[in-house]
């Protein structure tokens, strides 16, 4: 390790299930330094941002729901400073336009955006010339299911996507599941020609129609963390890609890596793929 000034980090969403993760990971990190944590829950507001992680000893960095104020003071750092989102799919728009406009590079977990929100993004990101990070999914099990699924979509014409997910899910389908479609979607083929001419005797029962022909369904369940199961069908033959999320630290090194990694960016790249 050099005697590099260590990154300045801002992580939003700070007292969330991912938050607190990421504070931990960045308590770790020898070449990053929490410079502040925001999140609007109430009831953590001043709370130390290290205790409320599980950490044993204080960060001295108080939780605080103030983000422009938070972000004008990580810009006055020597280095230039990264804000980590993991919040909700109602603020993150914003919250990324914030950050840019403070020259604070964002490195987004927070699903939801649409694609016409992440074009203007990319386009605000651009003109300012500064990196931006977008990965709805950071765990490197992830990256490999989507890689199999667009080798395995080369041979099989019809596939659908289940995706679980505990129930305190805002978002649906996830986000992960939406770029897993796009990906397979971009093979330039359409998928599952029907065959007979179906009935949804209830709304929604062959889930929603994500581009291409390609469905998703999603399961909100208490007990699940994240999960998704991309499902290859041809006559005498089912191939089933499976991924399961079982501690939020799987993340993490992901994390790390795009916080690194954005520095070296100077437009919006969308997926851990890139960065690897
Ligand atoms: N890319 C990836 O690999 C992953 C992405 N995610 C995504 O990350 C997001 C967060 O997930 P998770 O941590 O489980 O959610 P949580 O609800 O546990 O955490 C979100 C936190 O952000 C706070 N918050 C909400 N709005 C704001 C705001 N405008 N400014 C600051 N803080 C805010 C919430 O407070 P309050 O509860 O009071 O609203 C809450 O404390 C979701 O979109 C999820 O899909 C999750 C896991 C992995
Ligand atoms: O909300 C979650 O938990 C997760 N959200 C992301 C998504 O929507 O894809 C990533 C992962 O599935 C966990």
């Amino acid at each position: 390790m050099t005697n590099q000034t260590p990154i300045p980090v801002v992580v939003n969403g700070a007292a969330g299930k991912m938050g607190r993760e990421v504070i931990k990971a960045i308590a770790q990190a020898p070449d990053m330094n929490l410079v502040g944590a925001i999140d609007t829950t109430p009831e953590h507001q001043g709370k130390d941002a290290g205790e409320l992680a599980g950490l044993s000893e204080p960060l001295e960095i108080p939780i605080t729901n103030q983000l422009e104020p938070m972000l004008a003071f990580a810009s006055q750092e020597k280095q230039p400073g990264v804000m980590v989102d993991f919040t909700h799919p109602d603020s993150v728009y914003d919250n990324i336009r914030s950050a840019i406009a403070y020259g604070i590079r964002p490195v987004v977990g927070t699903t939801g955006l649409s694609p016409e929100q992440i074009q203007d993004l990319a386009e605000f990101a651009d003109k300012a010339s500064t990196g931006c990070l977008i990965i709805p999914n950071f765990s490197i099990g992830m990256v490999l299911l989507q890689q199999a699924a667009v080798v395995a979509s080369q041979y099989f014409d019809h596939v659908e996507i289940i995706e679980l997910h505990h129930n305190q899910k805002a978002d649906a389908p996830s986000g992960t599941a939406i770029q897993t479609a796009q990906m397979l979607a971009e093979m330039g083929k359409v998928f599952n020609c029907a065959i007979v001419e179906e009935t949804e005797k209830l709304p929604g029962a062959r889930g929603s129609v994500a581009g291409e022909g390609i469905r998703i369904h999603s399961v909100r369940l208490p007990g699940l963390i994240a999960h998704q199961e991309v499902i290859f069908g041809a006559p005498g033959q089912i191939y089933t890609l499976r991924h399961d999320t079982s501690d939020r630290a799987c993340y993490m090194p992901g994390v790390l890596l795009a916080i690194r990694k954005v520095l070296q960016l100077k437009s919006l790249v969308y997926g851990l793929e890139k960065i690897l």
